[in-house]
């Protein structure tokens, strides 16, 4: 998948069982839209979903499967089950959370990727990751790629924007690891998108920005 999304745009495509849009098709269609846009690459929650919006575009996908446990903050494919939803998905990409929070049953973010490596030797994986030690430990792991995912989103570094001060934390990942660097989070314009791709990012996931009407509608009435 790396190869194919190299310079590109990857749409995330999913919508919460809480949010207007959840549906597989819905979500199959915002795939197809964005392919005819010019995306390379689909980022998508959930077997489910990974399945129906592979039947309507051959895109690469980074799979993920968000689930909410009682032990831990952790809910971007948090444990083996998820993993394992993913590898019956066929989607060519996995993302998990590479936070050095503790995850359910107290499993091993190392444990995670070399069981990945031993169930599929061609499925690439990249690391969500919330701030610049995660990412260095995410290269020291094996994983294929790094995306900024999680920078904002965890306690240590809630409140914090991936475009704050012009991208810094995505400069100082950049600075600190060789792995492909994906921007991801709150890239909300297409000049926030260029910018990143001009800073050295490998790629760019933009989600909301695309996918989510009900965010898109509120940003014209916060202005
Ligand atoms: C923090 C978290 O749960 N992020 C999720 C990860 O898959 C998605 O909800 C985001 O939509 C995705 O990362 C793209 O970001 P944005 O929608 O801001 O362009």
């Amino acid at each position: 998948m790396l190869e194919k999304v190299e310079k590109s745009l990857i749409v995330s495509c999913q919508a919460l069982p809480d949010e207007p849009l959840h549906s597989s098709f819905i979500m199959s269609k915002m795939a197809l839209a964005a392919k005819e846009g010019g995306a390379a690459g689909i980022r998508a929650n959930t077997k489910e979903d990974i399945l129906e919006i592979k039947k309507e575009v051959g895109l690469p996908i980074v799979g993920i499967v968000k689930r909410d446990y009682p032990d831990s903050p952790v809910f971007i494919t948090a444990t083996y089950k998820e993993i394992d939803e993913l590898l019956e998905s066929g989607c060519e990409m996995i993302a998990l959370d590479a936070t050095a929070r503790k995850r359910p049953n107290k499993i091993e973010l190392s444990e995670l990727v070399d069981y990945i490596r031993s169930q599929n030797s061609t499925v690439e994986i990249m690391a969500d990751i919330a701030t610049l030690e995660d990412a260095k430990i995410a290269e020291r792991l094996g994983f294929d790629c790094i995306s900024t995912t999680l920078h904002g989103y965890t306690e240590e570094t809630a409140g914090e924007k991936l475009y704050h001060h012009d991208f810094q934390f995505l400069k100082d990942v950049l600075e600190a690891v060789q792995l492909p660097v994906i921007a991801e989070g709150n890239v909300i314009t297409p000049e926030m998108f260029k910018r990143c791709l001009d800073l050295g990012a490998y790629a760019s996931v933009v989600g909301g920005a695309i996918t989510r009407p009900k965010e898109i509608t509120k940003r014209f009435l916060e202005v």
